[in-house]
């Protein structure tokens, strides 16, 4: 697990104007730190990738240089993600993608909500690097849902999952889950509260980047 907190940086900037009450009413700003933070994430995930040496002609002779030897799969979900995915694929721009809706449902007799999921969109993933990416993990239970419905599109040889906060109860679920995933966070936060939001955490992303919905 790679927590960009733990290693002060101008992540650290990003972050705190996403959680700021104030800096966060201005939509624009929260969509491009949010796509940011995915380029951020995109450079320190790459380090992790396979590489090869190629050999580029410059005008004036030959640079041999490593070159990331597959393109991953940026998997997203709808809709807090996009400004997210998007800072990814500006670093991986020959990458693949994937699209899947699912949000909170409504709560189950024991209060707690159900994960639905209603669109998917996805190439073959089958011996790929995935990077699946939600800026929240708060229960951990739709990245889970999430995961195991892409795995119908083949399995990939690397997943790495991608989260701009983490909450503790989050971690340890999709660690206990999904062992063989690799978690790459900007900040891990103290709790949930009774609502599964992340505590202090940044409120509703969705809803700071594209607005509130009925
Ligand atoms: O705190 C949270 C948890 C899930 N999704 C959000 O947008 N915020």
């Amino acid at each position: 697990m790679f927590v960009f907190a733990d290693h002060p940086s101008i992540a650290d900037q990003f972050i705190a104007e996403l959680r700021d009450v104030t800096i966060q009413k201005d939509s624009m700003r929260f969509r491009r730190n949010l796509e940011r933070l995915g380029e951020l994430m995109a450079y320190e995930i790459s380090k992790s990738m396979l590489f090869q040496m190629v050999k580029v002609q410059t005008p004036l002779g030959v640079a041999p240089t490593p070159l990331i030897k597959h393109p991953p799969v940026l998997a997203t979900i709808l809709r807090a993600s996009l400004p997210f995915h998007q800072g990814f694929l500006n670093y991986f721009d020959r990458a693949e993608n994937a699209f899947i809706g699912a949000y909170r449902g409504y709560p189950s007799v024991n209060e707690e909500f159900e994960v639905a999921m209603d669109y998917i969109s996805s190439p073959d993933l089958s011996g790929k690097t995935v990077i699946l990416m939600d800026p929240m993990l708060a229960t951990g239970r739709s990245l889970e849902k999430v995961y195991h419905a892409l795995l119908r599109f083949g399995t990939p040889a690397r997943t790495h999952i991608a989260a701009v906060l983490a909450s503790p109860e989050g971690v340890r679920y999709v660690q206990e889950k999904m062992p063989q995933c690799h978690l790459w966070l900007g900040a891990v936060d103290e709790r949930l509260d009774s609502h599964y939001y992340i505590v202090p955490g940044l409120g509703d992303a969705g809803d700071l980047a594209f607005g509130e919905k009925i």
